[in-house]
């Protein structure tokens, strides 16, 4: 049985004050306890993961895991600019998005190098979590599915059963911050493509692989997107920077 997995990712937003206020109220908001067989993260931007790292511990939000936002595809060496993965995991990390397709499309990121990121994550013991998606012009032409089994092969090429111990995150990037959340219905055949296509090359790594949905993720229509058998959790933006919404996401 796959838990279910909500990971906030913050983007470029937050500061020191309003990370704490964050913290404080979703640790309250987690006390009385959380929905079992569920797993919760929240990927800060790079610089506050050791503020974030603290935060967790002094408020002992067990419920919580860190994550961050990218890796570098290099393990250490003169790469200006670049965080590696295993300088995250002393930063406590546990997850970390690699592929987000702002990064795709902003820094040009490309599958293989995506591929290579994912590695120094799982080589640094953390969980990759692989965007994949289709543009709006590419669903129109009809050919989303094509598009999102291209990414999938690309990174089942290089990382093969490894990704079995990875998240997969389809996020139709029509549905990222635009308010325009893919049906649950969409969403889940979507979910559905990826793991017939996953099965085709193993049914463990198949079974084994959580695959997270993400875009325009409110608490008003996590309940429904979250009951698709296929949809093993959540990737959530803008939603997520408000703590009160974190929460009635995790506890949809
Ligand atoms: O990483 C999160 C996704 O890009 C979704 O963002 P959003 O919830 O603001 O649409």
């Amino acid at each position: 049985m796959r838990p279910l997995i909500i990971i906030g990712n913050w983007k470029m937003n937050g500061n020191l004050a309003s990370n704490e206020d964050w913290i404080k109220t979703v640790a309250r908001g987690m006390e009385s306890g959380m929905p079992s067989g569920r797993k919760f993260a929240v990927c800060p931007p790079f610089p506050y993961l050791a503020q974030c790292a603290a935060l967790i511990k002094e408020y002992s939000l067990a419920f919580l895991s860190l994550g961050a936002q990218d890796a570098s595809a290099f393990e250490s060496g003169a790469y200006t600019g670049e965080v590696a993965a295993s300088a995250l995991k002393e930063m406590d990390c546990s997850y970390v998005i690699v592929g987000h397709s702002e990064r795709r499309e902003t820094h040009h990121e490309a599958d293989e190098l995506v591929a290579g990121k994912a590695l120094q994550v799982l080589d640094s013991r953390m969980t990759p979590v692989i965007c994949v998606g289709e543009t709006a012009d590419e669903r129109n032409s009809g050919r989303a599915v094509e598009v999102v089994r291209g990414q999938v092969a690309k990174q089942l090429s290089v990382l093969q059963d490894r990704l079995a111990d990875c998240l997969i995150a389809y996020e139709p990037v029509w549905a990222i911050g635009t308010g325009k959340v893919a049906s649950a219905q969409v969403a889940q055949d979507m979910h559905r493509a990826i793991r017939l296509q996953l099965a085709e090359f193993d049914e463990d790594v198949a079974s084994h692989v959580g695959i997270l949905y993400g875009g325009s993720i409110k608490p008003d229509n996590a309940v429904e997107l979250f009951a698709m058998p296929d949809i093993d959790g959540g990737l959530v933006g803008g939603a997520s920077l408000n703590p009160q919404d974190f929460l009635a996401i995790c506890k949809a």
